[in-house]
């Protein structure tokens, strides 16, 4: 079964937007975990309109399942991983004004950046797995970067689902079989939901991991949190 990781940065969103603790993001963090999820996931950003720096040190002491902390490697970034020390650290290249993660890693010209950093994380005892397309020669210089997995960004692949799902998904499954090969383990996420999520977690070989936040919390309006974390986790059953 791929584990479910449940990106809780849009319940920060909403209580950001009126100030004050409404939804309580730690009680939700403690929630998720409660109705199935195998992990939480947060995704700082520097201007923390979601996610605030504060929330992800306040989280760590109420994670039973696994915590994974994703964002741009910046001083500050290094700085509150290595001090929260979480189960994994997923690194993603996006700048500051991104409005959402829209691309991985090129592996090739950041090399020497990332093995530094990852590094830094390994010699803490940090899992780490970098945000990444689905380009081969990117996938075959990750390993050279010494992260322990790979993170698909999967956005092209919802978006072309409706249109061609064998078509989407293919880049995936060729890169997944690279990945698996030089002994990189895979997690995926950005854009999966309800509607093309078991499409892909039948597809991927050797998936062990999806984080999933948008489309979650958006289906949450309408199901509630508890049903739909089951209704995502039955979509993860090989
Ligand atoms: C790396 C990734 O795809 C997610 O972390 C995504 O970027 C969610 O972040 P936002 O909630 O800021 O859109
Ligand atoms: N790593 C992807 C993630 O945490 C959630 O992305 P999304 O489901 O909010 O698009």
């Amino acid at each position: 079964m791929t584990k479910l990781s449940v990106n809780i940065n849009k319940i920060a969103t909403i209580r950001n937007s009126r100030g004050g603790n409404m939804p309580n993001v730690l009680k939700a963090a403690v929630d998720v975990q409660q109705f199935g999820a195998e992990g939480v996931t947060v995704h700082p950003r520097p201007d923390e309109r979601h996610i605030r720096y504060q929330d992800v040190n306040d989280i760590r002491p109420i994670i039973t399942t696994e915590f994974n902390i994703e964002g741009y490697p910046s001083k500050e970034f290094i700085d509150l991983v290595l001090s929260v020390r979480p189960h994994q650290v997923t690194l993603v290249p996006d700048p500051p004004e991104a409005l959402t993660s829209n691309a991985g890693w090129d592996t090739i010209n950041n090399m020497g950046f990332l093995q530094d950093v990852i590094g830094q994380f390994s010699e803490a005892g940090v899992r780490t797995s970098i945000f990444i397309d689905t380009d081969l020669e990117n996938i075959s210089n990750a390993v050279k970067t010494n992260t322990d997995r790979i993170e698909f960004y999967t956005e092209p692949y919802a978006t072309n689902y409706r249109k061609d799902k064998e078509a989407a998904i293919a880049p995936f499954v060729e890169a997944a079989n690279l990945a698996n090969k030089i002994g990189l383990k895979i997690n995926a996420g950005h854009d999966l939901s309800l509607e093309n999520l078991k499409y892909f977690n039948e597809k991927i070989p050797f998936l062990k991991e999806v984080s999933i936040g948008h489309a979650l919390i958006c289906d949450a309006l309408y199901y509630g949190l508890e049903r739909t974390i089951h209704m995502y986790k039955e979509l993860l059953v090989k």
